[in-house]
């Protein structure tokens, strides 16, 4: 049990990462790493839909695996975690929907305009496939959770997810998506949520959640 205005466990106080490192410096990373992790997103893609000979694949998986040698050179113990300097400047270059050097994550970015809207925009492909053709249904649960996260977390609070609803109104071929939410309400420490997935023809995925401002960060 931690006390209180503590983190709640080793977990959380350890991935949240005081740096001193000058913003000129994280932006400067961030440039260098972002095309890196472009180019493997694309390798990703690639190895999906490859058809080259038996042959190639080998000798391609012997290049991938000398490359991943070098990256291992030196790298951190643990995840990348949420990393702050003391300029307010947040980065958390391994988040799975948004980490500038996560190949994994689709290249999402969020905007929030004045009236409080939270929207992203990104394309998927063969990657985040369920059913032939389609978005997997959690690949669209994961972009909602954290579009509505960031909606949730308007003027910086900590919000962590408690509840997440979704009905999937039909199928999101994949392609370009649009991911929007906005706060509904709050009480108290929590923030009602609702949120939109959809495709260039409409909504296909309608969700609500609630969101909780943990007690450890009140
Ligand atoms: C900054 C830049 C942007 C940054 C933007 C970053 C966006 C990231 C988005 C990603 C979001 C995630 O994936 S977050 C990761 C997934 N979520 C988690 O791991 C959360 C795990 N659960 C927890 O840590 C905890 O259970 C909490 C924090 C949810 C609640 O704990 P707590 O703080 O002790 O809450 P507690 O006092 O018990 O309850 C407070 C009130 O909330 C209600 N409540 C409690 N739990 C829940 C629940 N699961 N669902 C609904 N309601 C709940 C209670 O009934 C109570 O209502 P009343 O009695 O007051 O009426």
């Amino acid at each position: 049990m931690s006390a209180p205005g503590q983190a709640p466990s080793a977990g959380y106080a350890a991935v949240f990462v005081h740096e001193d490192v000058p913003t000129a410096e994280v932006d400067r990373l961030e440039a260098l790493h972002r095309p890196l992790a472009d180019s493997v997103r694309d390798l990703v893609d690639a190895t999906i839909r490859t058809t080259v000979e038996d042959e190639e694949v080998r000798a391609v998986r012997a290049e991938v695996d000398a490359l991943v040698a070098r990256l291992r050179a030196r790298q951190l113990d643990g995840p990348a975690g949420v990393r702050y300097n003391a300029e307010g400047r947040t980065w958390s270059w391994g988040n799975a929907v948004v980490g500038e050097r996560n190949a994994v994550a689709p290249p999402l970015e969020v905007v929030r305009d004045p009236d409080g809207l939270v929207h992203a925009d990104t394309v998927l492909g063969a990657a985040y496939e369920g059913p032939p053709g389609m978005v997997h249904g959690g690949v669209g649960a994961l972009l909602l959770d954290h579009v509505m996260g960031v909606a949730a977390s308007a003027h910086q609070r900590v919000t962590l997810t408690g509840t997440l609803t979704m009905r999937y109104v039909r199928s999101t071929p994949l392609g370009p998506v649009r991911v929007e939410a906005r706060i509904e309400r709050e009480e108290g420490r929590k923030v009602f949520v609702v949120a939109t997935l959809g495709d260039p023809d409409g909504v296909t995925v309608e969700a609500d959640g609630v969101f909780i401002v943990p007690r450890w960060a009140v």
